[in-house]
């Protein structure tokens, strides 16, 4: 049996085949251009790459829930073209077999904890903290949706005192996205992230707001481990800062595993998207 898999981003699509066991056998990356020339890419991939089930993690929003109408949907993307767009619709008229049709990270999310660093765990978050900030959460071995998605990255945080920078988020003054990620980062420093210096000072403003972050998600999730990961998460002298403000802003309130081992790194990298598509592919197979 062979399984497809795309992660659909904002910037790129990756098309991949691969099996149950989440071993990839091959993959390609397209521009995220229109969806007229992106989807006429991915349509050819599948079509001379075919495969039993399809995967796909797509960016968003996105319409997740099978009773409303914009199921299957990118919704309200401000990306040119992509708005009201039915990704779904389009993948079912061209391949009929069982599709499996999520968020981005919750196709990453799901590939860790089958996969990953969550594999011996039900309970798992993945968060990245990129161009944005996104989460997926893993209850019980299945993603978790609302009534739609969640939308983690857009959780409210304190400010620290003296920290006046204008948010980067043109909707939220105070949320985790607007105040830490990447452009955030770019915007306090002056730099891409990548050039802040290890030691630079805004690293520790960063690793209080994913830690207040991380103690939302504990105390809302209760999961067995939070995966941190994307390009900010890079930087990896921000565990330990993450870990210690984790630990004082819980202040002892509930036990959680040691922190070492609770917010962690992906154990995937850049695979883990990837590998959540093909085994939702399994998923929609043994579910159809
Ligand atoms: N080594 C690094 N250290 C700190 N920041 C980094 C590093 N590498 C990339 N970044 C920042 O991470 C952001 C890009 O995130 P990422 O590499 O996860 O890709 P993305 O797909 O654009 O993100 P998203 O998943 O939000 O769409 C940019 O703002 C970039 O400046
Ligand atoms: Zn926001």
């Amino acid at each position: 049996m062979t399984l497809g898999a795309i992660e659909a981003g904002g910037t790129k699509f990756v098309c991949a085949t691969g099996n149950e066991q989440g071993d990839v056998f091959d993959r390609v990356s397209i521009p995220t251009t229109t969806p007229a020339e992106t989807m006429a890419a991915v349509d050819d991939y599948f079509t001379t790459h075919p495969v039993d089930a399809i995967g796909i993690g797509s960016f968003g929003p996105i319409g997740v829930n099978p009773d409303t109408p914009k199921y299957g949907y990118i919704t309200t993307t401000p990306k040119p073209g992509w708005g009201d767009f039915n990704f779904l619709g389009h993948l079912q008229a061209k391949f009929d077999m069982p599709l499996y049709w999520t968020t981005d990270v919750n196709e990453a999310a799901y590939g860790e904890a089958e996969m990953g660093i969550a594999k011996d765990v039900p309970n798992s978050i993945y968060m990245t903290i990129g161009t944005g900030v996104g989460a997926g959460v893993i209850a019980n071995n299945r993603i978790f949706n609302g009534r739609t998605h969640t939308e983690l990255g857009h959780m409210r945080i304190n400010r620290l005192p003296g920290d006046d920078f204008k948010s980067a988020c043109p909707y939220h003054d105070i949320c985790l996205e607007g105040l830490a990620a990447g452009p955030a980062v770019g915007q306090r420093t002056g730099k891409a992230g990548k050039d802040v210096a290890a030691d630079d000072p805004v690293w520790a403003i960063v690793a209080d707001y994913i830690a207040q972050a991380c103690v939302n998600l504990t105390v809302s999730f209760a999961p067995d481990k939070i995966i941190l990961n994307g390009g900010v998460m890079k930087q990896k002298q921000l565990f330990p800062l993450i870990h210690e403000k984790f630990q004082s802003y819980l202040n002892g309130y509930e036990e959680v595993p040691p922190l070492a081992e609770y917010i962690v790194p992906a154990g995937l990298g850049d695979n883990s998207g990837v590998v959540g598509g093909l085994l939702l592919a399994k998923l929609a197979l043994t579910e159809a």
